[in-house]
């Protein structure tokens, strides 16, 4: 197996609070890990020093075999993201939008356009390509967000919380792309608190507590959300008796 992305030992302090706390986390081509947590964990943080937005105070990044901050550009169009705020020039159209990501990655033309109608299809977003993404629907501009994200085939996927908005057809499509992706090789890390959806979509399940992960659940067996909540009372108990 190769390594798509390791994080080792990352710390980062934001307004002098600890938010990750020796984080670590290694994910292999092919594999699909979901980060949980309870709100303010630090996932979306975890995810934004993993991308090179936020520098670590401690620890390393590594990135389809280039430890951050040295990627190159030939690294960063490997990789697609959805974090925080989709990627989304409000006065373009939908299509505009999915092709000015493929041009920034080095995608083709050619090979874009094919892949804009495979993704508009599957994730039902024809009707909308012409329109400007200002006049789209939250859910809509979500799955205009993830058409960027997956249009140039990346071998990195990152997406904070991915089904935010989104229609149950249109959680199943994604599913399936993710699906599609991993089975092609790429390395797909996502965030989401829908534990029934973790248990459908990731090969592994990384609770993220007080900016470190505590445990690695296996999505499938019973009732995954409470051997999450189990994980943390058990850590948060250990906490107050040390
Ligand atoms: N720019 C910032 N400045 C100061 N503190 C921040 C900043 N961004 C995040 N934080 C703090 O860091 C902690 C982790 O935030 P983060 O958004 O990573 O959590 P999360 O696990 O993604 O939460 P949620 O599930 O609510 O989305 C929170 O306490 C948050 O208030």
């Amino acid at each position: 197996m190769t390594t798509a992305l390791a994080v080792d030992g990352v710390r980062r302090d934001l307004k002098g609070r600890r938010v990750l706390n020796g984080l670590d986390l290694f994910l292999d081509a092919g594999e699909c890990r979901a980060i949980v947590g309870l709100n303010g964990a630090g996932k979306t943080t975890a995810l934004r020093v993993m991308l090179g937005m936020l520098r670590p105070d401690a620890g390393t990044v590594t990135i389809l075999g280039t430890r951050l901050p040295s990627a190159d550009r030939s690294v960063w169009r490997s990789v697609g993201h959805l974090v925080e705020t989709p990627f989304c020039y409000p006065e373009l159209t939908a299509r505009q939008n999915i092709e000015a990501s493929a041009a920034l990655h080095g995608a083709s033309r050619a090979s874009a356009s094919t892949r804009i109608v495979e993704l508009a299809d599957r994730l039902m977003l024809t009707a909308w390509l012409e329109t400007p993404v200002r006049r789209l629907s939250l859910g809509t501009r979500q799955k205009v967000g993830l058409a960027a994200a997956l249009v140039h085939a990346p071998r990195l996927i990152v997406l904070d919380e991915p089904t935010n908005g989104l229609d149950p057809l249109a959680v199943v499509a994604l599913r399936t792309l993710i699906a599609d992706a991993t089975r092609d090789g790429a390395a797909v890390l996502v965030t989401s608190h829908h534990f029934d959806e973790l248990a459908r979509l990731a090969d592994r399940v990384d609770v993220l507590h007080h900016g470190r992960i505590i445990d690695t659940l296996t999505p499938d067996g019973p009732d995954l959300e409470q051997r999450f909540f189990n994980t943390v009372l058990a850590a948060d108990t250990a906490a107050v008796s040390a």
